[in-house]
């Protein structure tokens, strides 16, 4: 790989010896991991899950391919290992108030939702509106039933949630140095000042992001780049200037501290972990964890209302009903016409650009209920009274938008559809045919 003189030349001073098997492996291949989904009814069946990724639960080396059941189904989720231990580091539990605030396509997020197992309140942000889309998207398929997605810069988000999280990840936006095998592109950017511009903005995040956290709560700094200006140097402004003090994070073989070195020399530099490609099989991270002081008390906030007429709640009850087992939420919010389920713990979403305030339950229609495509890949099976199960064969004309035929006896009404055991989405059947229901932004021809 062609890598910029003044990059090798910038590592050859800071790493001395160790420079050289840096360099050197960039031109290896990169490597690729996939997380099996906690969440869903049953593992997936085409990946090979012989060869695991130590520091991360459900993560796998191997390549996912796109277009199969499994990675529609959201049974699987690639990401890279290295990046997998961000999520491991930042440790939720189910019920707590997690913040991540950067964090489209949703790897990470997905990850976190594995971890507290659905349970609790996870704020999912992203501040680009097209990415912040892919986000909502990648946590239906994924099943993730407590997130909040919003579309906003850090700084209008504060007022919403004062002191409020117990936990916070900034997966911050970096030169991206360790992409640069995955996507040789991200070298184009590069340049000997891009870490510093960088980091500017990664301090400008992290000044909203303290305001958003309980005392006492924790914090996870995480970067792909290698980059001292990202990563200690920010980390030691951190310290510097507000209340926190780090916590040690495990080092898995290969992996190294924080150099304290390559920033004030601060000792506690040494608690963050730095992942570099020629030392473990990953394509390289940096993460930190902190805890703030304890000072202050966590801030009461106005909580959002529900706003559905009874008459709206009556078709979605009457749906539920006929159609699921035991699956009642009770806190329901609507936005036009789309239904929600949602954590009555979240602030009043007035002033916030929201993508998702919750689990998209379907569409209000004059005289019924619509199913969501979101709802039929976060219900297991147990919860959904009807199925119908189809062949691989049948699931490829389904995500392509087409109609199938089904048993003519089979009565009218909505059926989860299976495939290799995995909700793949609700269908309507009417006399004979399932009627397409497969969101039409999400279609695909499958050879
Ligand atoms: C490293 S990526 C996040 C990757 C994500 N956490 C994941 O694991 O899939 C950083 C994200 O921060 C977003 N971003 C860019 N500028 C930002 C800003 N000023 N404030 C917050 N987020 C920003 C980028 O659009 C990008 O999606």
């Amino acid at each position: 790989m062609k890598l910029p003189k003044e990059f090798c030349q910038k590592y050859q001073k800071l790493m001395g010896d160790h420079a050289e098997a840096f360099l050197k492996s960039f031109d290896r291949e990169p490597t690729q991991g996939f997380r099996i989904n906690p969440l869903k009814a049953h593992t997936p069946i085409e990946e090979k899950l012989d060869d695991p990724i130590p520091w991360a639960k459900w993560g796998y080396y191997g390549k996912v391919r796109g277009r199969t059941v499994d990675h529609q189904s959201g049974a699987v989720y690639d990401q890279e290992p290295s990046a997998m231990y961000v999520g491991t580091v930042v440790d939720p539990k189910p019920g707590e108030k997690v913040l991540d605030l950067c964090a489209a396509p949703g790897s990470k997020t997905t990850y976190l939702a594995s971890l507290m197992n659905n349970q609790g309140l996870l704020v999912a942000n992203e501040i680009i509106p097209k990415r912040a889309k892919v986000l909502a998207s990648n946590l239906e398929r994924f099943g993730v039933t407590n997130a909040l997605t919003l579309n906003e810069p850090p700084h209008k988000m504060t007022k919403s949630f004062k002191r409020y999280f117990d936990k916070i990840l900034v997966d911050a936006p970096c030169s991206g140095e360790g992409m640069f095998r995955k996507n040789p592109e991200a070298i184009k950017y590069w340049s000997l000042d891009y870490p510093k511009k960088c980091a500017e903005r990664q301090r400008k995040i992290l000044n909203q992001a303290v305001k958003m956290l309980k005392p006492g709560g924790t914090l996870v700094y995480s970067t792909c780049t290698f980059a001292p200006e990202e990563d200690e140097q920010v980390i030691a402004w951190l310290l510097d200037n507000y209340d926190f003090k780090t916590v040690p994070v495990k080092k898995y073989p290969g992996m190294l501290g924080g150099q304290p070195q390559w920033a004030n020399h601060n000792p506690e530099l040494k608690n963050a972990v730095r992942i570099f490609p020629n030392r473990v099989k990953g394509e390289g991270h940096f993460i930190a964890k902190l805890q703030k002081g304890t000072q202050g008390s966590p801030k009461k906030i106005k909580t959002q209302r529900s706003n559905v007429p009874h008459r709206d709640r009556d078709l979605w009850n009457q749906f539920a009903k006929k159609d699921l087992v035991d699956f009642q939420p009770k806190n329901l919010i609507e936005f036009g016409r789309q239904l929600y389920a949602y954590n009555p713990d979240i602030p009043n979403l007035k002033k916030l650009q929201v993508v998702s305030p919750g689990l998209h339950l379907g569409t209000l229609k004059k005289n019924r209920f619509e199913p969501s495509y979101a709802l039929a890949l976060a219900l297991h099976p147990d919860q959904v009274k009807h199925h119908v199960t189809i062949s691989i064969d049948e699931w490829k004309k389904y995500v392509h938008g087409d109609t199938l035929p089904v048993d003519p006896k089979l009565p009218k009404g909505w059926y989860q559809l299976i495939c290799w055991k995995q909700p793949i989405a609700f269908g309507k059947v009417v006399q004979g045919t399932i009627k397409n229901f497969f969101p039409k932004g999400l279609r695909f021809l499958v050879r």
